[in-house]
């Protein structure tokens, strides 16, 4: 019997120059979950997701992807996988047809085009050029080409990047159909939201370390004591009161509002208001919610010290 496991990666090292960018990561992958990588820029996750599909070579530890060891079976393992590339790799005079089999071709395996095309709703493009297709479109063509092997596994990186909403939603749900199929899917995201939609687990990666890996909902439920308290922003609230309020973690603030991240919203906002008092400031539209997974990630970062 095969293992469950899809991916291994054992204390694994990448090093650019003097720059450390991914430091010591050991972890696992099941066979058929949604595997999410999170972090914010240059946390090292395309350095990490790229040495799984054997793109980059590791400077230390051990990768093996379907049982295989990535520096010895480099090969026979990308028979096996999908990975989506960036649009600005896909020649953009080729026709979207011409495209997928040009792709098809590098592989021994082959998947059901046809299926292929009627899952991504591609017909009606095939004849288009790529470079005339719109973001989400084109998109749709990376996955298709991520698809063409019929791979055990799919690697997604930043796979919502530029898309619009809609887009965005018909993405993830078309990363949801393929782990009902059967496949595992590593995904690297920015976004907090689409990991705490989308995937079954999620390593949290802060530069170049893993600093939490579990469900999203543990990883709220026992790291994310925080609350959210939202407030329309107006001009004579000061941010270092603010931070000086009880409890307070973080500030976020948009052009609109601000967002106090704190571990007792009760308290925060009886000083909150306490201090609008003294500043002569109203107010206005306050909002209360539990934690996200931005704020389990604020919280390991900034109060653990790492920002
Ligand atoms: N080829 C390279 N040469 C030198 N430094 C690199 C190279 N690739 C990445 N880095 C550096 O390594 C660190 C990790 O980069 P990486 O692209 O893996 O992070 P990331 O989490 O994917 O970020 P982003 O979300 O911005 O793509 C960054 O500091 C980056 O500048």
């Amino acid at each position: 019997m095969e293992q469950a496991i899809a991916i291994h990666l054992d204390n694994v090292r990448k090093q650019y120059g003097t720059k450390l960018a991914v430091d010591g990561i050991s972890l696992q992958v099941s066979k058929g979950e949604i595997f999410g990588i999170v972090g914010p820029n240059g946390a090292g996750k395309t350095t990490l997701i790229e040495m799984m599909e054997g793109l980059r070579p590791a400077d230390g530890g051990h990768i093996t992807v379907l049982g295989q060891d990535i520096r010895k079976q480099r090969e026979q393992i990308q028979q096996r996988i999908g990975v989506l590339f960036q649009s600005t790799s896909i020649p953009g005079k080729t026709k979207v047809r011409e495209v997928l089999s040009l792709f098809a071709s590098f592989y021994d395996r082959k998947a059901n085009v046809d299926e292929i095309i009627r899952f991504l709703g591609l017909h009606d493009k095939l004849h288009a050029m790529y470079k005339s297709l719109s973001g989400g479109w084109k998109q749709r063509v990376s996955l298709a080409l991520a698809l063409i092997n019929d791979p055990d596994i799919i690697f997604l990186d930043e796979p919502s990047m530029g898309l619009d909403p809609n887009a965005r939603s018909d993405m993830w749900d078309m990363i949801l159909h393929l782990r009902q199929e059967g496949r595992t899917i590593i995904v690297t995201t920015h976004y907090m939201e689409e990991a705490e939609a989308l995937c079954d687990r999620v390593a949290m990666i802060h530069s170049g370390k893993l600093i939490a890996m579990d469900t999203p909902q543990n990883l709220i439920s026992q790291l994310g004591k925080t609350q959210r308290v939202t407030f329309k922003k107006v001009e004579q609230c000061n941010p270092a009161s603010l931070e000086a309020l009880p409890h307070v973690v973080n500030i976020e603030s948009t052009p609109t509002s601000v967002v106090l991240h704190t571990g007792n919203a009760d308290e925060t906002v009886q000083y909150l208001y306490q201090l609008a008092a003294e500043e002569q400031w109203k107010i206005q539209e306050l909002k209360i919610d539990s934690a996200t997974m931005s704020d389990v990630f604020i919280e390991l970062t900034v109060q653990g010290g790492m920002k």
